[in-house]
């Protein structure tokens, strides 16, 4: 089975757990997309909700769909947001912002009482860190912002490169908020808490993609005899 078909159906899954008058989170990335083209179906054919979108791409991609959007502004208390990962450990904890959305993702995540993360199979690890981490910082003084970052890295155990992200015409990524991101490939992150607790004390680091004890519950889709067979991770 290819990682879309897994993908779609994790995010089939996921549909079935929202109710009429829910207030929705709307993650960011491929698997995210597939279920806000599948909620669509569902708003199309009666279902009431509003969803808060976690990026410019996320809002066009649910404004085409006909989901009612809001902000968090407006609707600052969530039920449930729906979203992919790039990785997940036994814990729930999640390495998050492949797509580059992990800041308004973490925001809106916080915003919900509830958070299922929908993933393939591949996604699942015993320890976070294969994936590289994205630590989302503001442009001014990058140098300096990466050199303290690396140190910060060092403080929690962990090592290996840290790579400003380029887009496809070799310039700096820019995210939604304007902000550069730092990849950095460690490879194995023995204890994400303290790695969080020190990239957030360094000054520009805006964010970073550990996602720590947001996560409420995870829908897995794995491949099962040319089929896809649906692991349910916490509550989900
Ligand atoms: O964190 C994300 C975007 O910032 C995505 O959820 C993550 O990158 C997974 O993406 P995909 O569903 O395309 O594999």
């Amino acid at each position: 089975m290819s990682p879309a078909e897994l993908k779609r159906a994790a995010a089939a899954r996921a549909v079935a757990l929202v109710e009429d008058g829910m207030r929705l989170g709307l993650g960011t990335g491929s698997t995210a997309a597939l279920f806000v083209a599948l909620l669509g179906e569902r708003v199309r054919a009666g279902l009431t909700v509003v969803g808060v979108p976690t990026s410019e791409a996320t809002r066009m991609a649910a404004e085409a769909a006909g989901i009612p959007l809001t902000t968090l502004d407006a609707t600052p208390d969530l039920d449930l947001t729906i979203d992919g990962a790039d990785e997940i450990d036994p814990e729930l904890r999640l390495i998050k912002g492949g797509g580059g959305a992990l800041l308004r993702e973490k925001i809106v995540a916080a915003a919900s009482r509830r958070m299922v993360v929908i993933v393939d199979g591949a996604k699942r690890v015993e320890t976070l860190g294969r994936f590289p981490l994205p630590i989302e910082v503001v442009p001014f003084g990058l140098v300096a912002t990466t050199l303290a970052v690396a140190a910060a890295i060092r403080s929690a155990g962990c090592a290996g490169p840290l790579a400003v992200r380029k887009g496809a015409d070799g310039t700096p990524f820019v995210t939604d908020g304007g902000h550069f991101i730092l990849d950095a490939g460690l490879g194995r992150i023995p204890d994400p808490e303290a790695l969080a607790r020190a990239l957030v004390a360094v000054p520009g680091v805006v964010e970073h993609g550990l996602f720590l004890g947001l996560a409420t519950g995870a829908i897995v889709a794995e491949a099962a005899d040319g089929q896809p067979r649906i692991v349910t991770l916490g509550a989900a």
